[in-house]
């Protein structure tokens, strides 16, 4: 994962698009250490009286807003405003996610929302994406979806545990292929073919799904529009 990044960037980031939210919207809690500081931020404005609701993509995003205090519901329930979420690389309007395996889940909520604001640290930015892509498998799928990317030009690994034998296992029960491709020159056409490969329940290519990128310093906070 590129964690370069300051914390102090991080928070920025998070904390000025946290400062979008508005009551009675429905905000999509993105995961990873950027989001994180948006969740605790809304969780300080809901202690201040905003009126919002959550939608979390993780069991970490449910389990830090549920610690900050903001009320939670389930996708399937509301319809989304505001979705504030982190990414592993960004490029253009397009970005890699999945470095904390909650793509799958997060790629609903965020392309569910109305308005979706990428939170990020300068270490993420990039001219062309060329981070490697996870693709979240069903666990039967593992090596067949490997050869296929093989076939499309790209290097899959599975994804190991850190503090746990054996690989990682994410939210939804499934293995992590971390697919590096080198440098994606067609977004659109490489998420369009890991797409059709039979077992990725999603890949980790987020292409022109987000409306703005806040990119955190320690000086302050760069939003571009998409
Ligand atoms: O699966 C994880 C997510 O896509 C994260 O938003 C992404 O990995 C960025 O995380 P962080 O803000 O910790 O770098």
């Amino acid at each position: 994962m590129k964690q370069g990044g300051s914390d102090a960037a991080k928070r920025a980031a998070g904390e000025a698009a946290a400062e979008t939210a508005e009551d009675g919207m429905v905000i999509g809690l993105g995961t990873g250490s950027t989001a994180a500081h948006a969740i605790r931020a809304i969780g300080r404005q809901v202690d201040a009286g905003l009126d919002v609701v959550g939608v979390p993509t993780s069991f970490q995003s449910r389990e830090l807003a549920r610690t900050a205090g903001i009320p939670l519901a389930d996708l399937d329930e509301v319809t989304v405003d505001l979705a504030i979420d982190g990414a592993d690389e960004v490029a253009g309007g397009d970005l890699v996610k999945g470095g904390g395996a909650a793509h799958a889940r997060e790629k609903i909520v965020d392309a569910s929302a109305d308005r979706f604001l990428v939170v990020a640290d300068p270490t993420k930015m990039a001219e062309t994406l060329s981070y490697p892509v996870p693709l979240e498998v069903l666990p039967a799928a593992r090596t067949t979806v490997a050869e296929s990317v093989r076939e499309l030009g790209g290097d899959p690994d599975l994804r190991r545990a850190e503090r746990k034998d054996g690989p990682v296992v994410t939210d939804n029960g499934n293995l992590v292929l971390d697919c590096a491709f080198g440098e994606i020159a067609d977004p659109a056409a490489l998420a369009a073919d890991l797409a059709t490969l039979p077992g990725v329940v999603e890949h980790g290519l987020f292409v022109d799904v987000a409306d703005a990128v806040y990119v955190g310093s320690e000086d302050g906070v760069t939003v571009r529009e998409l």
